[in-house]
């Protein structure tokens, strides 16, 4: 059992103030929804907490362990893991070898254990031809090879960075199927940042709303979306 804590976790951009004093609590087995309008602060939290930037004020626990002087590889090490919103593959790699970097430097395998977990991996992930070039990947598969580089750390907590972005409804449906799966198996504690409510609404159990670095609303999506604060920042209710 894994549990994120965040503590008035506050970042100031210049006279900006992207995340204004997040205090969150995520546990395994939660699939949390982390939502609110563009600019909101949502990728920058992520951010905060995979260690990608420092806060101006605040701590960031996880199991307890104040964790926020750490730097990113050390975060990824201890089981915190995040794709990207824009997947910038390594081109002169494989398939294969994309999600071997993860099991490489994160969990620090050998190469011959590295290159057998990752097929396994992605063989469970539903990815075949795993010598192909990452340019000849469909969209859906790029987006389970960014998922499995992020599982090949072996994490407790996993961040998804509007990973079903460009997908159309099938293909969300199994991108949605395999999270659902993967996090209910290995129980992972996940937070999805994500536009589209239908997502929002399958694949999580709790909500958190962002609206200008602040935290305005957590709980049920059912009752989120009924929150005066929530549809005002919405402009008009559109959750
Ligand atoms: N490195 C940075 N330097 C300066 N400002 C930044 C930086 N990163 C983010 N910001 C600003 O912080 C605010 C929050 O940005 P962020 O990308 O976290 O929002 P978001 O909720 O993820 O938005 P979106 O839904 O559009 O992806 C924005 O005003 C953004 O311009």
């Amino acid at each position: 059992m894994s549990e994120l804590r965040t503590e008035n976790l506050t970042i100031s951009f210049g006279g900006l103030v992207a995340v204004d004093s997040v205090n969150l609590s995520l546990k395994s087995g939660e699939i949390l929804g982390i939502i609110g309008p563009n600019g909101a602060g949502k990728t920058t939290f992520i951010n905060l907490i995979a260690g990608i930037h420092n806060p101006t004020r605040g701590t960031v626990y996880l199991d307890g362990e104040d964790i926020t002087g750490k730097p990113a590889h050390d975060r990824a090490a201890m089981g915190i893991s995040r794709t990207f919103q824009l997947i910038n593959p390594l081109r002169n790699l494989t398939l294969l070898e994309n999600v071997m970097t993860g099991y490489l430097f994160a969990s620090k395998m050998n190469t011959h254990d590295a290159r057998n977990a990752a097929a396994r991996l992605c063989l469970d992930l539903g990815l075949d031809r795993l010598n192909r070039q990452t340019s000849n990947l469909n969209i859906l598969e790029t987006k389970k090879m960014e998922i499995a580089k992020a599982l090949a750390c072996n994490p407790k907590i996993l961040f998804l960075d509007e990973v079903m972005a460009g997908l159309n409804s099938t293909e969300t449906k199994e991108a949605i199927r395999l999270i659902k799966h993967i996090a209910e198996r290995q129980n992972l504690a996940v937070g999805v940042v994500e536009h589209v409510m239908g997502v929002i609404t399958s694949l999580t159990n709790r909500v958190i709303v962002l609206d200008n670095g602040q935290l305005i609303a957590d709980g049920p999506y059912t009752e989120v979306s009924r929150n005066e604060r929530v549809k005002t920042a919405y402009l008009g209710g559109a959750v």
